[in-house]
């Protein structure tokens, strides 16, 4: 396969459950086809019309912690009790092809794909527009019960004091909007400086 001119933007977006993430990213990968998703193993239990292979890769803790210790896993982190963690393989294979990825993980795990990818790694932070919002986003999804819902109420606020470590942050109110600030992102990311190594062999570059 011919090499390909540059290499992909690995797109960390992370937020407090419910704010928003998932329908941003889902909409990105609906604009354009060519983004790679990064499927997680996790150890949490499938969500009604939640698929293996497509939502998550659903495994037990034994599993889980073995591919941890193989290796196996880029960076794994433990949310809600549960483990959650990124396969390495396919996410550097699809970044070595030229693809951009696109990883819904939480902040614990994109510090750690920082340190792991530090020249490919942009960090996107999604805030909601308030707790109130971020609640009933969470119950009109009807996707958790109500412990489960003021469990991730209480995880809330630790989860978006890490805003500031991210390189971008917006505010998901409008949807339309959040969409198109996120692409924003992804294409002035493809555009860096850093990240178009491939012109260097065409273009004069000043000692
Ligand atoms: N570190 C890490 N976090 C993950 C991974 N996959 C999912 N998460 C995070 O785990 C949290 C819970 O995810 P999930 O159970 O799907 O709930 P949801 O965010 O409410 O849809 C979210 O903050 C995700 O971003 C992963 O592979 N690694
Ligand atoms: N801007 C928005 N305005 C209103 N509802 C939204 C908006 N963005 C997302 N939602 C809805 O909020 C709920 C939570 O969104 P989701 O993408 O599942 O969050 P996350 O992946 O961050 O947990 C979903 O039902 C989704 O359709």
């Amino acid at each position: 396969m011919a090499k390909p001119s540059r290499r992909g933007v690995c797109l960390v977006i992370s937020a407090p459950s419910g704010a928003g993430k998932s329908t941003i990213a889902q909409a990105l990968r609906e604009a354009d086809p060519t983004i790679f998703t990064s499927i997680s193993v996790t150890t949490r239990a499938p969500r009604p019309g939640e698929e293996e292979g497509v939502h998550y890769y659903f495994r037990d803790m034994p599993t889980f912690r073995r591919m941890a210790e193989a290796g196996e896993l880029l960076e794994w982190a433990e949310v809600f009790g549960r483990g959650y963690g990124t396969p390495r393989a396919p996410l550097e294979a699809a970044l070595a092809a030229g693809r951009d990825v696109i990883l819904d993980i939480d902040w614990q795990g994109h510090r750690l794909m920082r340190q792991a990818m530090a020249d490919d790694v942009v960090g996107l932070f999604v805030l909601p527009p308030s707790l109130e919002e971020l609640e009933a986003r969470l119950r009109g999804r009807k996707t958790d019960g109500d412990a489960e819902i003021a469990s991730r109420m209480k995880a809330a606020m630790g989860e978006m004091s890490h805003w500031p470590e991210f390189d971008y942050v917006l505010v998901n109110d409008d949807l339309d909007k959040a969409v198109a600030e996120a692409r924003s992102v992804l294409v002035a990311s493809r555009l860096a400086r850093a990240r178009r190594k491939d012109l260097e062999a065409l273009w004069p570059v000043a000692g």
